[in-house]
């Protein structure tokens, strides 16, 4: 079960609305990336249940409002890069997670991402926007995998590419939110696909030219 947690729309303002799913593998820190993003506090320990958020903010005189849904990797022994029609039907973009520390999860990314680039029925049938976040950066005495895997995953698959730390800086989390919200907002006035040499800029450096957050 998803709880779905609302918090009022104030004033009378047209909102911009964006659906944003987190995916990962268990224990990357997609819980700690979302309290982050909703609080600017990392907690250290998160309970495990499926939610839907609710944050509204303005951002460059405009009101967003963020649902952001903090998914559970399946626990069935089995991990894959499943992600259910209902999911990709309701996001409007994707955030994949993966730990520096741990190649599985950075493998799942993949597969995820994979996933989104294959499916049919997403709300933007041509390229979903997708960012790929390393995150647990702060351990990288402990790092497993790569900035550079990450960024060729990244750019193999259109999407865009973080390395941060939910544990040691707002900063970089909520970066990865607002590039999304520019990529989502792109892709909804088809500037993307239009903006030609501008739009491969924008992608080359979503990937390249944010190699440190904090
Ligand atoms: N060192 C470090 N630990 C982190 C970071 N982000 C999350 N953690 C820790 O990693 C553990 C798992 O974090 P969660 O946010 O619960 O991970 P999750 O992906 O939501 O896990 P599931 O709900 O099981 O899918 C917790 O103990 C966090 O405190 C980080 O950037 N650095």
């Amino acid at each position: 079960m998803v709880v779905q947690h609302n918090k009022a729309m104030e004033g009378g303002q047209q909102k911009v609305e964006v659906n944003i799913l987190l995916l990962g593998a268990e224990s990357v820190g997609k819980s700690a990336l979302t309290v982050r993003f909703l609080t600017r506090r990392f907690i250290g320990e998160y309970g495990n249940i499926e939610s839907i958020y609710s944050h509204n903010d303005k951002i460059d005189g405009r009101e967003i409002c963020f649902n952001v849904w903090d998914s559970l990797c399946p626990q069935n022994g089995e991990v894959t890069g499943h992600i259910s029609d209902r999911q990709l039907q309701w996001a409007d973009g994707f955030i994949l997670v993966y730990s520096i520390c741990d190649c599985a999860s950075f493998s799942l990314v993949a597969q995820q991402a994979r996933r989104i680039r294959q499916a049919k029925g997403t709300k933007c049938p041509g390229a979903p926007p997708v960012i790929i976040v390393g995150n647990k950066r702060d351990l990288r005495h402990r790092r497993t995998v790569s900035s550079e895997d990450g960024r060729m995953l990244a750019l193999s698959n259109d999407c865009g590419f973080f390395e941060i730390s939910a544990a040691e800086t707002y900063h970089g989390v909520l970066l990865v939110f607002h590039e999304l919200l520019d990529l989502i907002r792109e892709a909804r006035t088809h500037k993307k696909g239009a903006a030609g040499i501008k739009g491969i800029v924008r992608s080359m450096s979503a990937v390249f030219g944010r190699k440190r957050t904090e």
